[in-house]
């Protein structure tokens, strides 16, 4: 064991991530042996006295052999129907598999609303904080049966990454069918295997490939997720799957991303990367170089324009009056307000309409800057 792998071998809450690619055959069927394999490494560790969540992929993959499918549907509504049949059979499989060991599993199906809402992120925190209070292994996936494509992860890797945030996990360890990050994909020669991560510099000139044959995001979701999750202070193993063990146990396998020394506020974190624009506020050049460079609240004096529906509450997008985003808020305005008191100072305002009118537009600890912020964007694929 090597340095800063030891947090990862000493990890008491982790959370482990398995794609499509390392459960399931070719044939979109459960690869029940390699399940069981990672399931033994899993239960290793459980039965040590760590803490696991366990976000696994794979139930759209594994209900496609059911339903007589040879690749991924393009379609929504048969990808929703290939993970209602897939996710009950990995269930099914995970459960019996846990059983060899005496553990029981316990099924956590989010939406990206979940991440998103501050009420249900609550809730998915309380459910698994629970499950592990009670001694459960809990396994994560999207609720891809009712995600439609407006509101998605698409991937596991970003919710893994978000999941490890909101159980306040120690380590993150997400698994592929490729044991490294490469510089670039690895089925193109030329490709060189990436050992650790330090900083964002350290992936400068690296080309992220889309994914293979069954999984979603590629190397580009990991990344992000690998961004997310060392940004929250949690550093990440990137590996396969026949590598878990020697990556839990802290060996120098696949390619470790060190966590950043800042943790940011849980309400930072969400902000940045659980929520997506409810709306867009257009300011003028004074007000963008108050709120990105003098970290000052958002006051309506500085504002241009207004786009969208929102409510009071709502994040927003805050754009440069060209419509370049350089922060997310939570606005403390509905959108229907905010036309009558653009440009005008708080304490005009104040005066005319009420001392309620006084307040800013965002408060700059409900602001966070673009360079933190990941767009949840739409994956239909
Ligand atoms: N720079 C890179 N380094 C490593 N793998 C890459 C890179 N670019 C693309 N890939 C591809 O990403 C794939 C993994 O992504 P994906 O298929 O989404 O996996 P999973 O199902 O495990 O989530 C690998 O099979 C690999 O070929
Ligand atoms: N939620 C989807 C998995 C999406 C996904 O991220 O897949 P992968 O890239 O294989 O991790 C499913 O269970 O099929």
């Amino acid at each position: 064991m090597t340095g800063e792998r030891t947090a990862v071998a000493k990890a008491h809450r982790i959370v482990v991530k398995a794609g499509s690619s390392s459960l399931t055959t070719p044939t979109g069927t459960i690869d029940a042996d390699r399940i069981d394999a990672l399931v033994d490494v899993l239960a290793a560790r459980r039965t040590a006295g760590h803490e696991i969540v366990f976000v696994s992929s794979g139930a759209i993959a594994a209900g496609l052999g059911p339903l007589g499918l040879t690749a991924r549907p393009r379609d929504l509504a048969t990808q929703q129907a290939a993970a209602g049949v897939g996710q009950g059979l990995l269930i099914a499989r995970y459960t019996s598999s846990f059983a060899r060991y005496g553990l029981r599993v316990g099924q956590v199906l989010l939406t990206a609303d979940d991440m998103m809402r501050r009420a249900h992120h609550r809730n998915a925190q309380r459910a698994l904080n629970q499950l592990l209070a009670l001694g459960i292994l809990p396994i994560v996936n999207e609720n891809d049966t009712v995600a439609t494509d407006e509101i998605r992860f698409g991937d596991n890797d970003r919710l893994a990454a978000l999941v490890a945030h909101l159980v306040r996990a120690d380590a993150l360890v997400l698994l592929s069918d490729v044991d490294a990050l490469y510089t670039g994909d690895p089925r193109l020669p030329g490709a060189a295997r990436i050992t650790e991560v330090r900083e964002p510099a350290d992936l400068a000139g690296i080309r992220l490939g889309g994914s293979g044959r069954v999984g979603t995001g590629g190397m580009v979701t990991k990344v992000e997720a690998a961004r997310i999750a060392t940004g929250a202070g949690v550093p990440v193993v990137l590996t396969n799957a026949a590598s878990a063990a020697a990556a839990l146990a802290g060996e120098p396998v696949g390619t470790y991303f060190h966590a950043g020394t800042h943790r940011p506020s849980t309400r930072h974190l969400w902000l940045a990367h659980a929520t997506t624009g409810q709306g867009r506020l257009l300011l003028d050049p004074g007000a963008v170089d108050a709120v990105v460079r003098r970290r000052k609240s958002l006051l309506p004096a500085g504002i241009i324009g207004v786009e969208g529906e929102f409510v009071a509450g709502d994040p927003v997008d805050v754009c440069t009056a060209g419509g370049g985003v350089v922060a997310r808020g939570l606005v403390n305005y509905d959108a229907g307000e905010i036309p009558e008191l653009m440009g005008r100072s708080t304490r005009w305002l104040a005066r005319e309409l009420g001392p309620e009118y006084e307040r800013e537009i965002i408060h700059r600890d409900d602001l966070v800057l673009l360079d933190q912020v990941d767009t949840l964007v739409r994956r239909s694929s």
